[in-house]
């Protein structure tokens, strides 16, 4: 594989912004490729994976090659010696010597937290929270993730929107147990395509197509999706809906449930209304109103490293702390919004026990009269997609 002068440089420029000022890797690689829209496909391939690459191992290059912080170079060149990639004689790679890096990575492979590169505090949560588990969870969520279409049933079928998008160019598989899901046979960027654009689907990962079922929602309720944000789940539940009825998507920040109705428009959804949650009369206000209520809350996000690595850099023990508080908050506080006999649906995206079971069990300790626990799920990263945990409650 040949090496370019202008993709090199992009993906230093893409980690200086990441790990220098802190910017979110996925915003940066789309700035990056934006910028330079003449980059082919395989030149925009070789800067996305590459990038993604260095912020997942950012822990172990650092270690096998040395590297102080912000020399970026060195952290690329450590990866291209591990892909088999020779390096070209330019200046930059100076300092970066393939035998010394083999042998290091020899010695890094013992040590759990620099072979899957974690930060310390993280792999000991991990495994406090998940024993023995953690080992093979923590090398799932190393792995790429794969990309997966939602058909939007409201506007297609499965087998019509794979024969459009081959007409596309874009090959897809089905998932077995996933009626509504499409896996990408190559990645690529769908964003593009006319299909998406014409709503006839939304990418969403596999295991996040299991909440909107698991709700069981029908066509004519009123549900309330809580914690909506841009309206991933909320999309889907408006196709499980068939359009009939009536959804309330909420979220506090009002700019994400603008991109809900934004995404509600294109996907052909007309039973969405959105409130923005500014103080706690809009909750309140909606007391014993819902048969559905969904309440997908904020979390760790320890599930999707897959899609989001920089976020082991990014997390805080003081951050998951008080999450875990806000968790308990929107529990207590929301379900009040559901009619007696409604059902709740309790989410995260998280694979720890204090984010998900335990948080259902102080909810349910604290209020043994008034909910009960139907049923609850984990899926796991190394199942093949994101990590999820989702709990069925009913209000009695
Ligand atoms: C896990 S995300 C939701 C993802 C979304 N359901 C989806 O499927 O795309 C959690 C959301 O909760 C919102 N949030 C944070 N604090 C909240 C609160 N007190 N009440 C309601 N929503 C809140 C965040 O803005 C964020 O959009």
């Amino acid at each position: 594989m040949k090496l370019y002068n202008n993709t090199t440089n992009a993906v230093v420029q893409a980690l200086d912004q990441i790990f220098g000022e802190q910017r979110y890797a996925d915003k940066v690689i789309e700035k990056v490729l934006k910028q330079n829209s003449k980059w082919g496909a395989r030149d925009r391939r070789f800067i996305a994976e590459t990038t993604y690459d260095i912020v997942r191992w950012y822990r172990m290059l650092r270690e096998i090659s040395q590297a102080g912080e912000h020399e970026y170079w060195k952290l690329l060149g450590a990866i291209l010696v591990l892909q088999d990639i020779p390096l070209p004689a330019w200046e930059e790679f100076n300092g970066v010597y393939p035998n010394e890096i083999a042998k290091r990575k020899r010695n890094a492979d013992k040590v759990r937290k620099i072979r899957e590169s974690i930060p310390d505090w993280l792999d000991a949560l991990g495994e406090k929270e998940i024993g023995k588990l953690w080992d093979k969870e923590l090398t799932a969520l190393n792995e790429e993730a794969q990309v997966v279409l939602r058909v939007n049933t409201l506007k297609t079928s499965k087998k019509e929107l794979r024969e459009r998008l081959e007409e596309e160019d874009i090959e897809t598989y089905s998932i077995d147990g996933f009626p509504d899901a499409l896996l990408l046979k190559e990645r690529q960027n769908v964003f593009t395509a006319p299909s998406f654009k014409g709503g006839l689907f939304e990418v969403q990962d596999a295991a996040s197509q299991m909440i909107a079922p698991f709700l069981k929602v029908e066509p004519g309720q009123r549900v309330i999706d809580a914690c909506a944000g841009a309206g991933g789940k909320t999309l889907h539940i408006a196709a499980l809906m068939k359009n009939k009825g009536r959804i309330i998507g909420m979220d506090t920040e009002k700019w994400k449930l603008d991109e809900l109705q934004k995404r509600a428009r294109r996907g052909g959804v007309t039973n969405l209304e959105t409130r923005v949650i500014d103080s706690s009369k809009v909750v309140k206000r909606l007391a014993n109103s819902a048969d559905r209520l969904l309440l997908d809350v904020p979390c760790s996000g320890l599930g999707v490293l897959k899609r989001n690595p920089d976020a082991k850099w990014k997390l805080s023990e003081e951050f998951i702390t008080n999450v875990k508080e806000l968790q308990q908050h929107i529990l207590q506080d929301y379900c009040e919004m559901v009619k007696p006999g409604g059902l709740i649906v309790y989410s995260t995206c998280s694979i720890l026990p204090s984010e998900n079971q335990h948080q259902v069990k102080t909810f349910l300790e604290k209020n043994p009269d008034k909910y009960e626990l139907l049923e609850d799920n984990h899926v796991w990263p190394s199942d093949g997609f994101d990590g999820f945990y989702m709990a069925l409650l009913k209000r009695k």
